[in-house]
């Protein structure tokens, strides 16, 4: 595998070395210890989360606060999404700056998205089939979150907005400023 490091700071982007024979593809979607060494962040991830989404839904942008703040590996399992991350830490020479990829099943590139980052994604295939690692549990009363329409922020989703399938609370997200100041 490849990890490259993207334009904000100990977020990369992962490519995994896919082998192609008659029958198909295999892959290794996580490899501790090889990451580690690349990364230099070693971190034990303890929950696995699946998300199945239409075209058009947009998911995020979402973190969690405080002792709770989440590491996630993030994969397409089907379909195509933009993916979208946001860096929240304030101490951090990217902070308020945003990264873009497009993860997809056949690039099965994944994103390595730090703790103090927002993230979120949109699908741009009929289906997607989302799964991502995360090294602390769900913590509903820290959920956090920013809106996906920022004006701050002005992030490029390059799809229409009237078309986007949204949750109720990701339509009431705070903006950036009203988070941050
Ligand atoms: C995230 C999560 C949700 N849930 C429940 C709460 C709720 O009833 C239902 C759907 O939750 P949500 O609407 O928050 O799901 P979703 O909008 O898919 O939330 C996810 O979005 C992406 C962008 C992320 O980065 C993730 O960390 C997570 O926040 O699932 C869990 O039980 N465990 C979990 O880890």
């Amino acid at each position: 595998m490849k990890v490259e490091k993207t334009p904000l700071k100990d977020c990369y982007l992962i490519k995994p070395t896919i082998f192609e024979d008659q029958r198909g593809i295999f892959l290794e979607t996580y490899h501790r210890k090889r990451l580690a060494e690349t990364t230099g962040i070693d971190n034990e991830f303890v929950q696995d989360n699946q998300s199945i989404s239409r075209y058009g839904v947009l998911r995020g942008l979402h973190y969690q606060t405080g002792d709770f703040a989440q590491t996630k590996i993030v994969r397409v399992i089907y379909g195509k999404v933009v993916d979208v991350v946001v860096d929240l830490r304030r101490d951090s020479p990217t902070f308020k700056k945003t990264y873009s990829a497009i993860l997809d099943d056949q690039n099965l590139y994944q994103l390595f998205v730090p703790k103090g980052f927002a993230h979120g994604f949109l699908t741009l295939s009929e289906k997607s089939v989302f799964a991502y690692k995360c090294d602390h549990y769900y913590q509903p009363g820290s959920e956090a979150g920013i809106i996906f329409n920022d004006p701050d922020l002005n992030i490029d989703w390059n799809f229409p907005e009237a078309e986007m399938i949204i949750s109720e609370k990701d339509r009431k997200q705070p903006t950036l400023k009203e988070v941050f100041g």
